[in-house]
């Protein structure tokens, strides 16, 4: 019986563009059902019934919560082509924690860059581009954060770059100016298709925030 793939997702979510990713690169064809966060489907709160969040990957009728664990297990599913995960028990150890960086110290900034005003603005923008040159000196000089090859870590970290623009526009900085090397590295991935196709174009984003700020009342 071929598998049953859904991906319960939101369009502008950098969480949901991780599992996307990784299900294109590993060809896996899968049923894109996006979600009204401000009405929450039966399908979300059955499927994830603890965080009631996107995205959800549904395999075979079972739920798999959080994107980065979503990613592992789309690589140990489907194991074919490029693993996302290195076998070195240490290598994979070093990916994992910039995954859980990204979450940690990534994610938080840009919520205060795009929704809040004043200082408590400058020091989520502060903050961004902070973490953001720790990123970048993890990458050096390589093209892809674990070597020659696209793997977690960029896949954790690629769907925050259509959000730059809005940060860079909210926040009134330049992050190229700040890590030309990650945006170099940023437009690496978006030549891969399942990059290309994951992502939403960088104006739609920019549109959608005023939008978003509307909806959950901070003008
Ligand atoms: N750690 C999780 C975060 C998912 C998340 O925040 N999803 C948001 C949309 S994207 O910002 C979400 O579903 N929010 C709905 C809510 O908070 O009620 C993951 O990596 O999957």
């Amino acid at each position: 019986m071929a598998d049953e793939v859904i991906l319960l997702d939101y369009w502008p979510s950098m969480f949901g563009m991780r599992t996307r990713v990784a299900l294109e690169e590993k060809n896996i064809k899968f049923d894109y059902r996006e979600q009204d966060l401000f009405n929450k489907s039966p399908i979300l709160l059955e499927m994830n019934p603890v965080h009631k969040k996107i995205p959800v990957l549904i395999h075979n009728g079972k739920p798999v919560c959080e994107s980065l664990i979503q990613v592992e297990y789309i690589d140990e599913t489907w194991p074919g082509g490029n693993p996302f995960l290195p076998s070195d028990p240490y290598q994979r150890a070093q990916a994992k924690f910039w995954g859980d960086f990204i979450d940690k110290k990534v994610y938080g900034p840009t919520r205060l860059i795009w929704g809040a005003k004043g200082e408590e603005q400058e020091a989520g923008t502060k903050e961004f581009i902070e973490m953001l040159k720790m990123l970048e000196s993890e990458l050096g000089d390589k093209t892809y954060f674990g070597g020659e090859t696209f793997g977690y870590v960029d896949i954790a970290m690629i769907g925050f770059y259509c959000w730059f623009d809005v940060l860079e526009k909210c926040g009134n900085f330049s992050i190229e100016a700040e890590c030309p090397k990650l945006i170099a590295w940023a437009k690496r991935c978006m030549k891969r298709e399942s990059v290309a196709k994951s992502l939403p174009d960088s104006n739609k984003i920019t549109k959608f925030v005023p939008e978003l700020k509307k909806k959950i009342g901070i003008e």
